[in-house]
């Protein structure tokens, strides 16, 4: 097989066989949707204040109210080992992942489509907090977001797993402020094996390439003893 097949999604479906029957993620509603909001208005703040250095902005009454707001919510909330409990009494991280949850501040976030050709896509436009080279995105971004997404992917195709091997081809640049396109999809299934692969382009540009093999496993939920979950999902 030569090295661009590899990195063909084209024959994706076909691949996967006559048993593709694709699993859509369901949406599941907010618990609070003013943690959504907080979420929202962190991001705002993150956006604003990323490569502000040198900028002349005046910032100590910022800093100062900024850090009124973030005691305010540290004397409301419970600590972190607590909070992780509760929350895999919700919807597991489906809506706290650090890619695409919508109660993470760090996520950008990163909206995925699943496609009837196998694959998992995503159209998403990157802004300095994660910069890596001059101008560009920092390559363990990349590689969150495609990692993160071969899950969906695998969730598409069917299959699901915890991340054994994952490697990485940095082909070109990753360009912040430009719309780029991720797509993930099943390479190959082996038992409880599936290999998975990923590109970035910016265009018609590739960006990088990925590949990763995953492992049907399950880790102990927190705080439920004798509970195990499948990556990510919340479901047991
Ligand atoms: C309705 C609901 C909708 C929900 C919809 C949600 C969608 C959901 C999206 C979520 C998306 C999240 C995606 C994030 C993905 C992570 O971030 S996962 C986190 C990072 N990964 C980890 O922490 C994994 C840590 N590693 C481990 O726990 C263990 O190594 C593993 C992976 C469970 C494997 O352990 P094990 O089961 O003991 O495996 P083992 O028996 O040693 O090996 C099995 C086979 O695999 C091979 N193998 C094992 N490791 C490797 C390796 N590193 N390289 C090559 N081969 C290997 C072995 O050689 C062996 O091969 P065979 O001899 O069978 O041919």
């Amino acid at each position: 097989m030569r090295d661009d097949e590899l990195f063909s999604f084209e024959d994706a479906r076909q691949r996967l066989g006559e048993s593709f029957d694709p699993l859509p993620v369901p949406a599941i509603p907010p618990a609070d949707p003013d943690l959504d909001r907080v979420v929202v208005e962190l991001r705002r703040l993150r956006d604003a204040s990323a490569a502000l250095a040198m900028s002349e902005v005046e910032l100590g009454d910022i800093a100062d109210r900024l850090g009124e707001v973030a005691s305010l919510l540290e004397s409301r909330v419970a600590g972190p080992a607590d909070r992780l409990e509760t929350m895999w009494k919700g919807a597991g991280t489906r809506r706290s992942n650090p890619v695409s949850g919508p109660e993470n501040p760090i996520a950008p976030p990163v909206d995925f489509v699943g496609c009837d050709d196998g694959s998992v896509m995503a159209t998403v436009t990157l802004g300095p907090a994660y910069q890596g080279p001059p101008g560009c995105v920092h390559g363990g971004i990349s590689a969150l977001i495609i990692d993160h997404m071969m899950g969906l992917a695998n969730h598409w195709g069917g299959r699901y797993g915890m991340t054994a091997h994952y490697e990485l081809d940095y082909r070109s640049p990753t360009p912040l402020l430009q719309p780029l396109t991720f797509r993930c999809w099943v390479h190959e299934v082996d038992g409880r094996k599936t290999w998975t692969h990923g590109t970035i382009h910016a265009g018609d540009r590739l960006c990088v390439e990925a590949r990763g093999l995953f492992l049907e496993a399950s880790v102990p939920v927190p705080g439920q003893p004798g509970t195990r979950s499948t990556v990510a999902d919340g479901s047991q």
